[in-house]
């Protein structure tokens, strides 16, 4: 976690903009605009829809990267909404990580993957990379993320694989501990029969998990995932966690503020990073600005002025709670 602490400390900004693009959060113009560049590139028709989608989803992503690259430390592109295109989208998700990397951010995967240990094993790849087929034993990275979100419902075989690729990589995972949704609490909120909650014995593994790999600034590579929505638990998950780093994710669109936030943070003001997505790639819609008469380009103008102003009102708001 130490380049994200760094990362973080450096424009004085604990908050991560989400880029989960919908085609609902793209200016309909700006998809329009691409229908002849993708009409040359694709083999069949039936593949138009999702190949000017990804292309669109590409230049919103790369519209946004460019308005908050200098205002926060990392962004975390959610994998379902380009999973959701097929290999098109899959390629503009990869393509999007490269570039946020480019531009000097820490770059979050959202991805949520977890299953046996020989299975996580492969998803791991998500972070050591691929060096099966490199003659000289480096590493081939497709993916460009330096961290990954990772479910922990199969136990210890299932998140092992994750720390050692991350460990071999220099790269962090967050593990679901408690998350933000309405339904959360069906499972996590269960007691156990030594008195515990089923979150809070998730908790307890996910700091073991990371013993071994705290760095300089007393986090571990195993962090976190823990709910704006869920403020009395975040800040007894923070005493309960001194070695965790955490991923916030329900600020804003799901209701989360900053005093939500704030005792989710340790003494010194970090140990935390606060996700806001529609709040900030869909506050173009919200700003009373957007006209259906924009040409493309003034559209992303919209887009880009609108992101950048969420995010400094959201830093300026964490200042305030967190930096107190
Ligand atoms: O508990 C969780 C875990 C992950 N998420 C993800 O964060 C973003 C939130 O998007 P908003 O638009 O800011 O609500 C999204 O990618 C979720 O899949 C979460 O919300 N809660």
């Amino acid at each position: 976690m130490d380049r994200l602490i760094e990362a973080i400390n450096n424009v004085q900004n604990p908050s991560v903009v989400g880029l989960d693009p919908t085609e609902a959060l793209v200016p309909p113009q700006v998809v329009a605009s691409f229908a002849d560049e993708v009409r040359d590139s694709v083999d069949s028709p039936e593949e138009l829809p999702a190949a000017q989608l990804a292309v669109a989803y590409f230049e919103f992503n790369r519209t946004i990267i460019d308005a908050v690259a200098d205002i926060v430390p990392a962004v975390k592109p959610q994998i379902a909404m380009y999973e959701a295109l097929g290999p098109a989208g899959v390629d503009v998700y990869t393509m999007t990580c490269e570039y946020a990397a480019q531009q000097g951010l820490y770059v979050l995967g959202d991805v949520k993957r977890g299953d046996i240990g020989s299975t996580a094993a492969a998803y791991a790849h998500h972070l050591n990379g691929v060096s099966a087929a490199a003659e000289d034993g480096t590493a081939f990275d497709p993916w460009h993320e330096d961290a990954v979100t990772v479910n922990p419902y199969l136990g210890t075989d299932g998140i092992t694989p994750f720390v050692q690729a991350a460990t071999e990589a220099d790269k962090d995972i967050f593990v679901l501990v408690r998350t933000s949704n309405p339904s959360s609490s069906e499972l996590q909120m269960l007691d156990l029969a030594d008195g515990k909650k089923v979150y809070e014995h998730v908790a307890d593994l996910v700091e073991g998990w990371g013993a071994e790999t705290i760095g300089e600034h007393g986090y571990s590579r195993v962090g976190a995932v823990v709910g704006a929505t869920h403020p009395e638990e975040g800040r007894a998950l923070r005493a309960r966690m001194p070695h965790t780093f955490f991923l916030v994710p329900g600020y804003g669109a799901q209701g989360g503020t900053a005093q939500d936030v704030a005792g989710m943070f340790d003494a010194d003001g970090s140990g935390a990073l606060v996700n806001s997505s529609r709040g900030i790639i869909g506050a173009w819609k919200k700003s009373g600005k957007y006209s259906e008469s924009m040409s493309a380009d003034e559209a992303l103008d919209l887009v880009a002025e609108s992101a950048r102003q969420a995010a400094l009102d959201m830093r300026d708001a964490l200042r305030i709670a967190v930096y107190r």
